[in-house]
């Protein structure tokens, strides 16, 4: 059992607080695996052996992109004990969390995957790189991105700024993009988003608040922090619709095309462990996807721990029969081998 059913994992401590970690280990515990967490600042290698790596390494990964050292520092450390442990499962392997971190990236991931053939987008997305109007009076223009917009820091977690954004409703307050970030064109959707909480080959989802309907007009720039948006219990005044749109029907989801969208993604991004946010666009009915986040806060999400045990032993089930048939697949060659040195 000891080393190949060893659980090592790393999360903060206000992420384990938040998430009742005790619940899982129990589980863990019942169903054979050992579970430890890794401590990052001791040398990994005598720590092992164990066979999976279940994290939440957003933050440290995010601070090691801006270039701190110490971050940099353990994310190296991490990457090059994995590369020397290839049979480790890694939830979620890391290139593919870094790629998710990165805005831009992850808008075109979503966008190259064909899923507008069901009625599902990503709404128009360019980079803004410079404080110089005409260049992203162009660069909004060849990305057909439109007023209202939305801008959005690059990268998507590690600090409070990550979060701060403002909504872009004319060419004269473009001076408040705050380049570099991603400009995004605003959905209505009457304040509701969608949450869809990816574990493997499971999903569920909840409803939250969101954003008012906005429209082009000569205003002001809006600035908010996301935070005080979409969680659970938010109560933004952002998120109060005006009289006029009070009457507009809500569109209920429909759960055969949210769970298209959970499938999709969990393949395009190679991650298990994803949340989703969706909109309903008001005026086509159609689906769009505004953020993809890497192990997301599950709350809601029914049995949360059995299904987390689950993917892990369905990856490790589907490993073991890899090497199962890696290994079966020598005694044939094998053979041919004894052949031609007997021949
Ligand atoms: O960036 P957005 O789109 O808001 O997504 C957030 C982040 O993933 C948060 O993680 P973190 O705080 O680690 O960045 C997560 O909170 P936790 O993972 O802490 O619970 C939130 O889960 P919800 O709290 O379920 O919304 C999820 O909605
Ligand atoms: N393109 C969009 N159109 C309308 N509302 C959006 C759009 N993008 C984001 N939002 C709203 O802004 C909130 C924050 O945006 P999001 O990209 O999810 O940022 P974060 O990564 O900080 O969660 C969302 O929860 C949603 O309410
Ligand atoms: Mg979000």
């Amino acid at each position: 059992m000891y080393s190949s059913n060893r659980i090592a994992y790393w999360m903060s401590d206000k992420k384990l607080q938040k998430i009742n970690w005790k619940e899982f280990e129990k589980i863990c515990i019942k169903y054979n695996f050992e579970i430890f967490k890794l401590d990052l600042n001791k040398s990994l290698e005598s720590q092992g052996p164990f066979n999976v790596f279940l994290h939440k390494l957003t933050d440290i990964i995010a601070l090691e992109n801006q270039g701190d050292p110490k971050s940099s520092h353990i994310i190296k450390a991490v990457e090059c004990y994995i590369s020397e442990h290839p049979s480790i499962i890694v939830i979620d392997p890391i290139p593919n969390v870094r790629r998710l971190l990165a805005r831009y990236q992850c808008y075109s991931i979503i966008h190259a995957t064909g899923l507008h053939k069901y009625g599902i987008f990503t709404p128009n997305f360019c980079e803004i790189t410079s404080y110089d109007k005409e260049k992203t009076i162009q660069q909004l223009k060849d990305a057909n991105v439109r007023y209202p917009f939305i801008c959005k820091p690059l990268l998507g977690h590690g600090s409070k700024k990550a979060h701060e954004m403002c909504i872009i409703f004319n060419e004269k307050y473009l001076k408040d993009c705050r380049a570099p970030c991603v400009a995004q064109t605003f959905i209505n959707h009457n304040a509701i988003l969608y949450k869809i909480f990816v574990i493997g080959q499971q999903f569920y989802f909840v409803e939250r608040p969101s954003l008012k309907n906005f429209y082009e007009s000569d205003r002001k720039t809006i600035c908010f922090a996301s935070s005080d948006i979409s969680r659970a219990n938010s109560q933004s005044s952002l998120s109060v619709l005006d009289p006029e749109d009070i009457s507009v029907q809500e569109i209920k989801p429909n759960p055969k095309i949210l769970q298209k969208i959970a499938e999709t993604l969990r393949l395009a991004f190679e991650m298990d462990l994803i949340g989703i946010d969706v909109v309903i666009e008001n005026s086509t009915g159609k689906y769009g996807i505004v953020d993809v986040n890497a192990y997301p806060g599950y709350d809601g999400f029914p049995n949360l721990y059995d299904a987390l045990l689950q993917c892990i032993i369905s990856k490790v089930n589907n490993k073991n029969q890899i090497t199962d048939c890696m290994i079966s697949n020598d005694n044939p060659s094998n053979i041919v081998l004894n052949h031609l040195n007997n021949t």
